[in-house]
């Protein structure tokens, strides 16, 4: 059954880059928010600023957010943002599993996959949240574009449409769009996806290899995206959408992604320990149990693969381009 939920006061989650511009956007919805980070001493420099210099720089937060490290706010929330990296999902889910309002939706805005678990981000609600429902929140969106109220479309997913609808009413302004969706399986698998292929597109930038050479890793990175989510339940049109081709396309075209931007230092020569530059780029985290999972359901994924190889020292960038083209030549689909 189908419950309406009225929300009016959003917890936020983690206090990152993209936690903090989801925060506004939640603020400019006309909602109360509140965003916890679990260090005080940067929730204080947050709350005296206005400003999230550390994750956020020069992005002023709406005066409707508050900022805590202690976990009133989000106690009182009718809807939740998890907005912490991947691999720090579970632990902050447990955290925060007993405190929350009955019935608060969680909505999970990560991307990717669980390490030593090879969990989906909504598994991981589920096992650590039972009986809450988790939604998804993914597509083509830097947290700069979005907080600067730049125009931005995303899909909002849950297994009951009704709440996807309703969740995606309650967060959209002018300038952030949510197309809402049944197809968890589909949004979650695109966002965990193009972070690992956009490694592969910064690696071919890095390495000169031209633009021609950037759409063929487009295409066919995602013709293995598509098969990967074909092969765990996902539907094509979510696969085409803003989650999977839409957020690929915008990952693997743009230095202001993390996850090219590693790519492109390690095609420029740069050792793996440095190629980050400290920044979070989840594809690195994603590559390897993304391809645990590919090898249990026979899914091919090449691109993925060398990505994976490459960042576990298996494999050197001349290596890992050589291994594609040395590929034999197959049928397109
Ligand atoms: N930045 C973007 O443009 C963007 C856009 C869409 C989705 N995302 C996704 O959002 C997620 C978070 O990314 P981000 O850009 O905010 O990263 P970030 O590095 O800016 O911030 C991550 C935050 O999580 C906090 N954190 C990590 N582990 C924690 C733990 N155990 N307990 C409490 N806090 C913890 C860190 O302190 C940090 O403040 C990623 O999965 C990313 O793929 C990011
Ligand atoms: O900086 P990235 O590579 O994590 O990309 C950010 C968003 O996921 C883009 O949609």
């Amino acid at each position: 059954m189908t419950h309406h939920h009225a929300f009016t006061r959003i917890g936020v989650i983690g206090a990152g880059a993209w936690g903090t511009a989801l925060a506004n956007v939640a603020a400019r919805a006309g909602h109360s928010v509140d965003l916890w980070a679990r260090d005080a001493h940067h929730v204080a420099a947050i709350a005296r600023d206005r400003v999230n210099a550390k994750k956020l720089p020069g992005i002023a937060l709406d005066a409707k957010v508050s900022p805590a490290s202690d976990h009133a706010g989000i106690a009182a929330a009718d809807l939740i943002l998890l907005v912490v990296p991947t691999q720090s999902l579970r632990g902050v889910a447990q955290r925060f599993a007993p405190i929350l309002k009955p019935g608060a939706p969680v909505v999970v805005c990560a991307k990717g996959i669980e390490q030593g678990t090879d969990l989906f981000v909504s598994d991981i609600i589920a096992q650590t949240m039972p009986g809450r429902q988790p939604a998804v929140l993914s597509g083509p969106s830097f947290a700069h574009d979005v907080a600067r109220g730049l125009p931005t479309a995303v899909t909002i997913a849950a297994s009951d449409a009704a709440l996807a609808e309703q969740i995606g009413a309650a967060l959209a302004t002018p300038s952030f769009r949510l197309y809402h969706t049944d197809d968890l399986r589909g949004v979650e698998i695109g966002g965990a996806a193009k972070n690992v292929l956009a490694i592969a597109c910064g690696i071919a930038a890095g390495r000169g290899l031209g633009a021609s050479a950037g759409a063929a890793l487009v295409a066919r990175g995602f013709a293995e995206l598509s098969r990967f989510g074909r092969a765990f339940g996902a539907r094509g049109e979510t696969l085409m959408g803003l989650s999977g081709l839409g957020d690929l396309v915008l990952t693997c075209g743009s230095i202001q992604s993390r996850n090219f931007a590693l790519g492109v230092a390690l095609g420029e020569g740069m050792p793996l320990a440095r190629a980050s530059g400290g920044k979070l780029a989840e594809g690195a985290f994603t590559a390897s149990a993304i391809l645990d999972l590919a090898r249990k359901r026979h899914v091919e994924m090449p691109i993925s693969q060398a990505v994976d190889a490459v960042l576990a020292g298996r494999l050197d960038i001349g290596g890992a381009i050589d291994t594609l083209l040395a590929r034999p030549l197959r049928g397109e689909g």
